[in-house]
């Protein structure tokens, strides 16, 4: 196997421990996540074989062209509506397999196949591997939001709690990090979705993180939200890469099993 940087290495692990877990023969329609740990589950499918008679839907333009360069049957889910098996990226996975995505403003289509998926799982490095939600993915909840509606929105995740100031935040144990429009990197202006929508960042107080699904349930309820980036009660399992070159599989049950570097 091709020697990767450390991360890069324990995401490889975590992707191919779960598609050799939970890809199986009889799986006709497969849905694909984004990030950067998803190219590895591409991967591993394809270098396992037996997809001639499979779809694979994508859950962002990322993944389109990851199916499309491999080779894959590219499908929908609007054609697909129930999935086999989703597997997708995380950044931050709580002790519940509570999860925070959209770091890549993914999360609408991500959450729109997870759903459809009979089994869903994600799959990360050791580093995302967390007890509550906010301890390593600080930036924030990523909320995509009708362009404009924004303001309003802001002005609503605000009265909800989220700090807009670094002293509230620290205050609050929200890390010092404040509520925010996603910006572009190479781009003047804002991260513009797959969807054609904007992107909020908003850290919540430390003692609202402790119950995600109740706040996914009021930022979901603010009139021009589209998607929360919170994903509660979905997951069969999580896959973390380790450093050491095990790989922890955290299952819906609350077990945790250490499958062992070969
Ligand atoms: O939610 C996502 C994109 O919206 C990704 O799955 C998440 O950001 C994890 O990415 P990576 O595998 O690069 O850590």
């Amino acid at each position: 196997m091709t020697a990767l940087p450390p991360i890069e290495a324990a995401k490889r692990l975590a992707a191919y421990a779960a598609v050799d877990r939970h890809v199986k023969p009889e799986h006709k329609v497969i849905g694909i996540g984004s990030g950067s740990t998803v190219p590895f589950v591409v991967d591993r499918i394809k270098e396992k074989g037996g997809n001639e008679s499979r779809v694979f839907v994508p859950t962002g333009f990322q993944s389109q062209e990851l199916i499309v360069m491999a080779g894959l049957n590219l499908g929908d889910v609007s054609q697909y509506p129930v999935i086999d098996v989703t597997i997708d990226g995380a950044d931050e996975v709580d002790a519940h397999l509570n999860s925070i995505k959209g770091g890549g403003a993914c999360q609408l289509r991500e959450k729109v196949l997870a759903e459809a998926a009979e089994t869903w799982i994600m799959v990360a490095d050791y580093r995302k591997n967390s007890q509550i939600l906010g301890e390593t993915w600080t930036q924030g909840i990523p909320i995509e939001v009708a362009p404009f509606a924004y303001v309003s929105v802001l002005r609503k995740l605000a009265a909800l709690g989220s700090p807009t100031t670094p002293e509230a935040s620290t205050a609050c144990g929200a890390q010092g990090k404040v509520l925010t429009l996603r910006m572009g990197k190479a781009k003047a202006g804002p991260v513009v979705s797959d969807n054609g929508n904007f992107i909020v960042d908003a850290p919540f107080p430390r003692e609202m993180m402790l119950k995600p699904a109740e706040l996914l349930t009021k930022i979901k309820l603010l009139t021009g939200v589209v998607e929360v980036g919170l994903f509660c009660n979905l997951a069969k399992a999580a896959y973390f890469g380790n450093e050491d070159g095990s790989v922890t599989a955290r299952l819906a049950d609350g077990s945790v099993e250490t499958l062992k570097a070969e």
